[in-house]
């Protein structure tokens, strides 16, 4: 039920080992080296990027700076207070320069200027992507958009396959992170779950069908934390509001809905009909970017959005 699709690493390793001055490759066939689609490509380029930040800085180093923070915000909690003032799903805003589907969405990319005139604009909090290669994000940029003064809680929307980069998102400034069920078993969510309620954050625990729905519901604590549909197909960019509905439908999103679980729709949503789309679908809060991003006023966007 709901199981890991993506493979966190090649089956059989690098695709060719070096060996004295010869180089040998490892069993299997070359195509089983290939990442099947951008997810994995994205997952298995972060192993080796952990593995290098690890390098330069680590664990302990970055859980003594995690400690030194200032507590985190309530993420859970303001979304729910946006939703109770406005009466509409609360806005997670998302500053993205650019992503794998669509190339550079904002070349005029300020993160500080876009953070704040969300805030301005009535998002609940903001979500800020962190991966480089694939996104041009930062960590720094969550660091700046913090130390500009922004209230509204921060996620740190990285594609998280080690303990190390929870802390790494801590140290950062963030107070929520994102958890990917199509990439991480039970075990590694709840592994993580508890390393970040540990630091007092709060779970993005994100899925996009009805088996990784069932699954994650299994969590235990999953009601203190966020859980989120992704309208996009990760692996094909597919972009359907219809996936929240149909999975607010099954029996997994009903279930959903009697205990009383915060759901976000991610992905695709670019005006208020969509907002109201899926706030009938049961979600209490929307996670957004390229709509309310490419805006030359991102503040003017996001209450129009909110209209
Ligand atoms: O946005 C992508 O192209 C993408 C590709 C591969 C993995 C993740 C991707 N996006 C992450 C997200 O889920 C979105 O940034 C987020 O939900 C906002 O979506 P949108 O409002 O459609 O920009």
């Amino acid at each position: 039920m709901g199981e890991v699709t993506i493979r966190r690493r090649p089956p059989h390793g690098l695709e060719t080992q070096p060996c004295g001055p010869h180089a040998f490759r490892v069993g299997g066939l070359p195509e089983e080296n290939k990442p099947q689609n951008i997810l994995e490509e994205i997952v298995w380029w972060k192993a080796r990027e952990v593995e290098v930040m690890r390098d330069k800085q680590p664990l302990a180093m970055l859980q003594a700076l995690a400690k030194k923070m200032d507590p985190p915000r309530d993420f859970r909690g303001a979304v729910l207070a946006k939703a109770n003032e406005t009466g509409r799903p609360g806005l997670i805003a998302e500053v993205k320069k650019a992503s794998p589907s669509k190339g550079v969405i904002q070349p005029d990319f300020d993160p500080v200027r876009i953070a704040q005139a969300y805030e301005r604009g009535g998002a609940a909090c903001l979500s800020v992507l962190t991966d480089a290669k694939f996104f041009q994000g930062s960590f720094q940029n969550l660091t700046r958009i913090r130390a500009a003064g922004v209230q509204c809680p921060l996620l740190c929307k990285e594609f998280i396959v080690e303990a190390y980069q929870v802390y790494k998102a801590r140290a950062s400034g963030a107070d929520a992170i994102l958890l990917i069920a199509a990439v991480l078993p039970n075990a590694d969510l709840a592994y993580f779950m508890k390393a970040a309620s540990n630091l007092g954050m709060t779970c993005l625990i994100e899925v996009h069908t009805e088996g990784e729905l069932a699954r994650v519901l299994q969590l235990p604590g999953v009601e203190n934390h966020l859980l989120g549909i992704n309208n996009r197909d990760l692996g094909t960019f597919k972009v359907d509001l219809n996936t929240t509905k149909r999975i607010m439908d099954s029996e997994w999103g009903q279930q959903v809905k009697d205990r009383g679980i915060v759901m976000v729709g991610e992905s695709g949503i670019f005006t208020p009909e969509d907002v109201a789309f899926v706030k009938q679908a049961g979600c209490g809060a929307i996670l957004v970017g390229e709509s309310i991003v490419k805006q030359g006023d991102p503040e003017a966007g996001v209450k129009a959005l909110l209209a």
